[in-house]
């Protein structure tokens, strides 16, 4: 199975994708360490929004900082722009980190506080003389006398919006967006998610957006993959996994997200997950999610489910009873 991933993920597509992740690996602390992510696939082609969900520790940063290769993958293949990037030196990336910026959770912490935002958004390359950073901090919604001053005067929402100015300058294809409003306000998280969907109309941008808010997703990303115990166990467009999620998972994900109406909300399945996720460092044999799944059969305990295709389009389920 993993063969069949590792050529043809994606057949439903026409476009080449801008980023190829197939079979990634990462385990920290050697052979037998914690294996925060097991084998990840999926594609995110130009100009799209690919949602990556799933529970706290599921492996969704450490794929994320991988991409960016803020961190070298013990296994697998990141592939950019029709080029395998898994294993480039730091000079042979250099033109590449242009490319593929990040965006992170926590913004104030991302930003150097000894420096002003000029500097900050101009980057470490000057990639911007002082009318550029002005006219990219209007863009992002802060003015010119903005400019001068340095991260602690700035609120979570403000301090967001430098950190995408900066990810910006560069002129990148792909922003990897860790989380990038769940440290915010409720208030400032819509403004901010407003904002990079502008932002890609506008400059064509493709995002990977990291989240474990799941109506956030719904609203920024035209197909979503669902994190498990650093596995994809489905991928598929929005529309398949949001009104029929083939995963107990992600059912189970689902039904904890409130519904606006009330009489739904009232009547409508709900899925409780039994305990907290396993170790990533000793994961349960077979398909990793069956301690807590009611559907789990024997099979599910010995045999661990390959990522296959479930229904129309290119929807994609890990999970041996899938419906
Ligand atoms: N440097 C590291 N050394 C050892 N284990 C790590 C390291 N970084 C992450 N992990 C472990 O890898 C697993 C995945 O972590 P990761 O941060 O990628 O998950 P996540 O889905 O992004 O969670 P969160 O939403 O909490 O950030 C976790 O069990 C975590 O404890």
């Amino acid at each position: 199975m993993t063969e069949r991933l590792l050529t043809a993920p994606d057949t439903a597509s026409r476009t080449a994708p801008l980023l190829a992740v197939r079979d990634l690996r990462m385990t920290f602390g050697g052979r037998n360490g914690v294996k925060a992510v097991d084998g990840v696939t999926f594609d995110v082609r130009p100009g799209e929004t690919l949602g990556l969900v799933g529970e706290s520790g599921c492996g969704k940063t450490t794929t994320g900082r991988m991409i960016v290769r803020l961190l070298e993958p013990t296994g697998g293949t990141v592939t950019f722009d029709g080029r395998d990037i898994t294993h480039l030196g730091p000079r042979a990336m250099r033109p590449l980190r242009r490319d593929i910026q990040m965006i992170f959770q926590d913004p104030s912490a991302s930003l150097n506080p000894r420096q002003t935002v000029e500097r900050i958004v101009s980057g470490p390359l000057g990639l911007l003389d002082r009318r550029g950073v002005i006219e990219l901090l209007e863009r992002v919604g802060l003015g010119a006398e903005h400019a001068d001053r340095y991260p602690h005067e700035f609120s979570g929402g403000q301090a967001q919006r430098i950190g995408i100015a900066r990810a910006l300058a560069s002129r990148p294809k792909l922003i990897v967006c860790d989380e990038p409003v769940s440290a915010l306000d409720v208030s400032i998280q819509a403004q901010i998610v407003n904002l990079l969907a502008d932002l890609q109309r506008e400059l064509g941008l493709a995002y990977l957006f990291i989240a474990h808010d799941l109506s956030v997703v719904r609203h920024m990303c035209a197909r979503v993959a669902v994190m498990y115990l650093g596995r994809v166990v489905e991928v598929g467009s929005r529309e398949s996994v949001y009104t029929a999620p083939a995963h107990p998972y992600t059912r189970a994900l689902l039904s904890a997200v409130p519904v606006p109406d009330p009489e739904v909300e009232l009547t409508r399945e709900r899925i409780v997950l039994l305990g907290d996720p396993p170790s990533p460092a000793a994961p349960p044999p077979g398909c990793s999610f069956h301690p807590r799944c009611a559907l789990a059969r024997d099979i599910c305990r010995t045999e661990a489910p390959p990522l296959e295709i479930h229904g129309p389009g290119e929807r994609r389920v890990a999970c041996h009873f899938p419906g």
